[in-house]
């Protein structure tokens, strides 16, 4: 059988990360893309040099000519401008979108059976333009946040409760930014929602409402402290575990920024809902019940999203 192929558009901090991790687990051979010469070129030949140490046989390729990612079965899109300290998610919006308009041409022409996996930020609107720029089926165009920002939930929480990472599962909805979601309800230590574990005494509502407030601007802490960038770890990881969900139709259940066709009230938007990802894509939305409280905080989130989908119309007319 012939091994699967992965494109990474943009091979800088994440995409290098991703490159390495894919390799390693030997997810498929891959091909590294980005405008700027020579910088996926060294990142590929320094990972495959570091193959025979590791063992692994995943061919690694650098490349700035979209034909070389023909065929590719996945394509992982960071491709465009971190911020900054002092900035936003949200002022990245102007340069990222022309990103965008590239790429989503590149792999329509070259990948258009891939599934796409979105990562450039301000996340939500950068991976409804993609969809659009490409024209690829919705279910095949994802955005990647929500793994990441309930991974960061679960990590405060593991801290708190001293248990295992493992034991603990987390839900992070909504568009990722500052009023994301963190959902107390549907996060659990071993299955027991967080309300529950506060009446047993483990921890104190007001420690929880400081660890929803931190995951809130997770992001940001760590632009704070790198001070030349953001994070990568955990975003590379977070997108691989969607990756391999995909090639492996493993139908992992995780929140993702997906494509909503009426569910949660929200038509013609990406957001942060839980789905099923398998070798359709994008399988299943799992439309979960929210209070009246989660439901505000939810569409007070799903307003800032639209806020930044309406400066893309404004920005670029054609995107309807
Ligand atoms: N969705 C999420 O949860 C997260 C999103 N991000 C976002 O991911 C993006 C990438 O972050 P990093 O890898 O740290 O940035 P980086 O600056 O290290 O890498 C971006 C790469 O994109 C390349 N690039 C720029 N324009 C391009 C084009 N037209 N075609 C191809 N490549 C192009 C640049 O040359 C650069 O190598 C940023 O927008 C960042 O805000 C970062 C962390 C988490
Ligand atoms: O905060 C940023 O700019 C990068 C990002 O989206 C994250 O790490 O969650």
């Amino acid at each position: 059988m012939a091994r699967n192929k992965i494109a990474l558009i943009g091979s800088g901090m994440i995409g290098g990360t991703l490159a390495h991790l894919a390799a390693q687990k030997e997810l498929g051979d891959v091909v590294l893309f980005d405008i700027a010469e020579g910088i996926p070129e060294g990142k590929a030949l320094d990972i495959a040099q570091s193959a025979p140490v590791d063992g692994y046989d995943s061919r690694l390729k650098g490349t700035q000519d979209y034909a070389d990612i023909a065929g590719a079965d996945v394509c992982i899109v960071t491709a465009g401008v971190p911020r900054k300290p002092g900035m936003s998610r949200d002022d990245l919006v102007e340069i990222n979108l022309k990103v965008m308009k590239a790429v989503g041409e590149g792999i329509a022409k070259h990948a258009p059976n891939a599934f796409v996996i979105c990562i450039t930020n301000p996340l939500d609107a950068m991976v409804w333009a993609l969809q659009k720029f490409s024209g690829l089926p919705t279910n095949k165009v994802v955005g990647m946040a929500g793994i990441l920002d309930s991974s960061r939930f679960r990590m405060f929480l593991a801290e708190e409760f001293n248990v295992s990472v493992e034991s603990v599962t987390a839900f992070v909805l909504g568009g990722h930014g500052d009023t994301m979601v963190p959902s107390t309800r549907y996060s659990t230590i071993a299955g027991v929602p967080l309300p529950d574990m506060v009446k047993l005494g483990w921890s104190t509502q007001e420690k929880i409402d400081a660890i929803v407030d931190r995951t809130r601007k997770g992001g940001g802490e760590i632009v704070g402290l790198l001070k030349t960038g953001s994070a990568y770890y955990a975003p590379a990881a977070s997108a691989i575990q969607m990756a391999e969900s995909y090639l492996r139709d493993k139908k992992v259940v995780v929140p993702c920024a997906a494509y909503l066709d009426g569910e949660f009230g929200v038509k013609d938007r990406y957001v942060g809902v839980p789905i099923v990802i398998g070798s359709e894509g994008a399988e299943r939305i799992l439309e979960i019940e929210f209070t009246d409280e989660e439901k505000q905080m939810f569409d007070n989130s799903v307003a800032a999203v639209e806020d930044l989908v309406e400066a893309c119309q404004k920005i670029d007319p054609s995107l309807k």
